[in-house]
């Protein structure tokens, strides 16, 4: 049965297609090679978390599929140094269009005004999508383990380090997770939500926390909306945390990130 992420990772082959007809897969690539000096992601998350405080990926997103609108006032400049002020380890930016009102102009313009190293979050099922990444700037991608099969997240991840980008693995269940224990990164994110069904439990993240070697940064990924989310999560020794709706919901992002997390 065609679900949601069906139909989003059908979306992006009909744009890759568009788009590798406007700019080569051979020219997005010299121009991802060309780009120098990515900000260091993992970096960034270790240093907060070796001061004894919450490494906070804080995200910039107008919308989503299953919550629609989340804020009118949108600038991502804006949003990025209000984030980076109080305390941000990290950004993430949504640039899918059509699900999420994206777009790579937004992260263009959030890393631009500030000194965080930036996540493009979208997702990826093709190389070119990698080497536009870099194209615009991204520190860091995500490959979810449910759009990918293992030789693709493996592909996907070489090109990713060869450019210098972090990468971020996203997995919902064990038999995921333990695919992506395969991979090179470090950087493990539990995503809360079901992206089928959008369903939302911390749960998720608590119940494989185990399965979760030490020598890997586990990042709890959606459904942190308040000081009790976060309460549990470190007690149970989570110290990584994406963050998009609770911050985007509040009039100042970054004050909602520190009134969170501290800051
Ligand atoms: O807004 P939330 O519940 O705080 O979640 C943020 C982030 O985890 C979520 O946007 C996300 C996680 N993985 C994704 C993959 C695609 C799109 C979006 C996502």
């Amino acid at each position: 049965m065609a679900d949601i992420l069906d139909k989003i990772v059908a979306v992006k082959r009909e744009e890759i297609a568009a788009a590798k007809r406007k700019v080569s897969l051979e020219e997005m690539r010299a121009d991802a090679e060309s780009r120098v000096l990515t900000r260091d992601f993992e970096g960034a998350l270790r240093r907060r978390i070796a001061a004894g405080r919450s490494a906070v990926i804080a995200e910039i997103k107008k919308a989503s599929p299953s919550k629609g609108v989340l804020r009118e006032e949108f600038i991502p400049a804006d949003i990025a140094q209000s984030y980076a002020e109080h305390g941000a380890a990290c950004l993430s930016v949504l640039t899918d269009r059509q699900f999420f009102q994206g777009r790579p102009d937004y992260l263009k313009q959030a890393r631009a005004s500030c000194d965080l190293p930036v996540l493009r979050k979208d997702f990826m099922v093709d190389a070119y999508q990698v080497y536009e990444s870099r194209a615009m700037g991204a520190d860091c991608i995500l490959l979810i383990a449910a759009c990918l099969d293992d030789p693709q997240m493996a592909e996907l991840e070489q090109i990713a380090r060869g450019l210098d980008m972090a990468v971020l693995v996203e997995v919902h269940d064990p038999a995921e997770l333990q695919r992506a224990l395969k991979l090179k990164t470090p950087l493990v994110g539990i995503n809360n939500r079901n992206l089928r069904t959008f369903e939302v439990s911390l749960d998720t993240t608590l119940g494989m926390l185990k399965d979760v070697p030490a020598d890997r940064l586990l990042v709890a990924e959606s459904g942190i909306l308040g000081p009790a989310d976060v309460r549990r999560m470190r007690d149970a020794g989570v110290h990584a945390f994406l963050v998009g709706e609770a911050f985007m919901r509040a009039p100042e992002p970054g004050e909602a990130l520190a009134a969170l997390f501290g800051g």
